[in-house]
């Protein structure tokens, strides 16, 4: 998929011999996981997920196979949970007003460029492709490719780039990673210490950081995940209390294989134990859905109810609160001024790009 020049595009004379150059339009793609919309889309999402080489990599026709059995096997559960929400995700409720909010921001902040979001889910609607047709009518000049994964994964961030990459040929810059800013840090800790005053205050609460897990194999082969959820944390723990107690964990494990550990369960069980009450802050999710409004809020909770755990809270994902916005402007505006390149904030160590796994992402 090309971009096509509007009719009166590119430099031009003026009529006095000089050149003018037409402005810049510039197509910011979010991209995020995408969840069903209703019932009847939830085995096709799944089976979307999980024929996706970067989830499951085996060959096709195989993994075509493999698919089809593992969506209709988890159709009737994550129906279930989805049911508890209405019968879909809010994922793209919630990431039309990150959208909305960034577009706002950019505009106050740049005000020779004309900016417009593009959402772009992998498994479910609006898909990539669309985003990249609807970036292309709009007659972008140029994109930035902004992943709504502050932490890197070949599952997400490197599958949702490439998919990207395979269609459309727009020149781009990509924001790769942006696990330890200081300005996601702090929409993190306002939630945290929202959920805790909200809570009463109580004393020395312990904070489960519960990330989205993922298979220990695709760890071990190099993917960089992990060591950018510890990077977060590290980063909020700096501005939360102390004396506070805090520990990762991993949460929706789906299948037999072993999977990032501890698990959020397995850790409100010590808890529990402890008689230690907690606040679980997701920290790699940055808007609400089945993960956070199902299993954190209900199935957790339920958990910690029936071990007595002394209170159990939940801090919010950032959304669309100012901070996590003004985080996603300010690497957009580092994007925009250095185009072509791959925009990277993982604390100088190990950067994906360096191993090529996002490497394609850079364009240009
Ligand atoms: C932090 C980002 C995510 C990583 C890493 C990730 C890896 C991963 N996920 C699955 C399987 C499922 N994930 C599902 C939902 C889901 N996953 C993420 C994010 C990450 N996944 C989000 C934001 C969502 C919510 C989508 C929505 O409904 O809005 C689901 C569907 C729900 C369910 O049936 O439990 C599955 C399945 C794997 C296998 C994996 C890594 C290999
Ligand atoms: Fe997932
Ligand atoms: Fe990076």
């Amino acid at each position: 998929m090309s971009a096509v020049p509007i009719e009166d595009d590119g430099p031009r004379e003026d009529g006095h011999g000089l050149r003018v150059m037409t402005s810049r339009r510039v197509a910011i793609i979010l991209f995020n996981l995408g969840g069903p919309d209703k019932q009847d889309a939830v085995r096709p999402f799944l089976f979307n997920l999980f024929n996706d080489k970067a989830i499951i990599g085996v060959p096709q026709p195989f993994r075509y196979f493999i698919a089809q059995l593992i969506s209709r096997r988890r159709e009737k559960l994550a129906k279930a949970n989805y049911a508890l929400m209405g019968g879909g995700s809010p994922i793209l409720t919630e990431t039309r007003k990150q959208a909305e909010a960034l577009e706002t921001e950019m505009a106050k902040r740049v005000s020779n460029v004309t900016f417009r979001c593009f959402i772009a889910m992998r498994y479910w609607k609006p898909f990539i492709v669309e985003a990249a047709e609807a970036a292309i009518d709009w007659h972008a000049t140029d994109a930035i490719l902004l992943p709504l994964y502050p932490q890197f994964s070949t599952t997400t961030t490197a599958s949702a780039l490439e998919a990207w990459t395979s269609i459309c040929d727009l020149p781009v810059s990509t924001i790769c990673c942006y696990p330890a800013g200081q300005k996601l840090a702090q929409s993190h800790a306002d939630a945290i210490l929202n959920a805790w005053r909200e809570g009463g205050s109580p004393e020395r609460p312990r904070v489960l950081f519960s990330a989205h897990g993922l298979p220990q194999s695709i760890v071990d082969r190099g993917d960089p995940y992990q060591w950018q959820v510890e990077q977060s944390v590290a980063a909020v723990r700096k501005l939360l209390p102390a004396e506070w107690d805090t520990r990762i964990c991993y949460q929706s494990r789906v299948g037999p294989m072993k999977w990032l550990a501890p698990s959020t369960e397995h850790e409100i069980k010590v808890a529990a134990k402890n008689k230690a009450g907690v606040i679980v802050a997701p920290i790699a999710f940055v808007s609400e859905h089945v993960e956070t409004l199902v299993e954190l809020d209900i199935e957790y909770r339920a958990l910690a109810k029936r071990l007595q755990l002394p209170f159990y809270l939940r801090a919010q994902t950032p959304s669309a609160a100012p901070r996590f916005i003004d985080a996603l402007a300010d690497l957009t505006e580092r994007a925009l001024s250095a185009p072509g390149k791959l925009q990277s904030e993982s604390g100088g160590r190990l950067c994906p790009a360096a191993f090529g796994l996002c490497a394609q992402g850079s364009g240009t």
